[in-house]
């Protein structure tokens, strides 16, 4: 990872609103097929139909394309940044999405609330552990950087006591404690009988960022790891 250099300048308030309004419900309709596409059971030939009508909006989407990812356009810690994030991104169909808030009162501590549908499905009916890894990734990082001490993940340890099934769960994170650069965070996902997957990981804010920092002689704030 490395820094933008093009740092470019950020947009109004107002056009940001304006295209919150535009892709988040665009991107939740995408959501919305991809759960369909899994479940649908009409028949071959609308299946047929379907599949040239969706080929047809994919090439009608591609005609105007970023060269790679949004985060890498819009830099760090910039309002569009996650955007295009697995968990948080509002413009990825991809991510549940997970829209973490400050809660409780533990350094850090942030919930979401997610409704896991079909396709984070792992074993029948539950959900993947990759995909309790992942939302636990981020909610984790997120409690690291409400603490104000983001970092990367140095590593993550999971402990998965029951299966998680798939519907509503909330997923937690707080810091349990920090040493300059180096961030402990843990949290779980919930489910409607408790706690089912734990997690304990280490947020390190990078030897670049560091050095970066030390430059600008901390007159900015760390990047965002999102
Ligand atoms: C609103 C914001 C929300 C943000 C949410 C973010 C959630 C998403 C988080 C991610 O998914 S990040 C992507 C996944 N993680 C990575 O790709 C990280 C890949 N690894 C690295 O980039 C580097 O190895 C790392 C940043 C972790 C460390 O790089 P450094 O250049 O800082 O290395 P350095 O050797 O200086 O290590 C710094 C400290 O961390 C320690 N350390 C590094 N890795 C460790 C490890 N695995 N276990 C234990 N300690 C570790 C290391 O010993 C050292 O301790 P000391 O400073 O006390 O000597």
């Amino acid at each position: 990872m490395s820094v933008n250099p093009d740092r470019p300048a950020e947009i109004t308030p107002e056009e940001l609103a304006a295209q919150t309004a535009l892709y988040a419900p665009f991107t939740q309709a995408v959501r919305e097929l991809v759960d369909a596409t899994i479940r649908t059971t009409v028949d071959p030939a609308t299946i047929r139909t379907a599949q040239a009508e969706v080929e047809a909006i994919t090439a009608r989407l591609r005609e105007e394309q970023l060269e790679g990812s949004l985060g890498a356009h819009f830099g760090h810690g910039r309002a569009r940044q996650p955007w295009g994030n697995t968990v948080v991104g509002l413009r990825n169909p991809v991510a549940p999405p997970l829209r973490p808030v400050p809660a409780g009162d533990r350094e850090g501590e942030v919930h979401a609330e997610v409704v896991l549908g079909a396709a984070y499905e792992g074993p029948p009916g539950l959900v993947h552990g990759g995909v309790s890894s992942l939302l636990l990734d981020q909610i984790l990082g997120t409690a690291a950087a409400a603490a104000g001490k983001p970092g990367m993940t140095a590593y993550l340890n999971l402990t998965y006591r029951r299966p998680t099934p798939l519907g509503p769960l909330r997923v937690e994170g707080w810091v349990d404690r920090s040493e300059g650069h180096k961030t402990w965070a843990r949290g779980h996902v919930v489910g409607p009988d408790g706690p089912t997957v734990e997690a304990e990981g280490l947020f390190v804010l990078p030897r670049w960022a560091r050095e970066l920092l030390a430059r600008r002689g901390d007159a900015e704030a760390p990047p965002a790891f999102e």
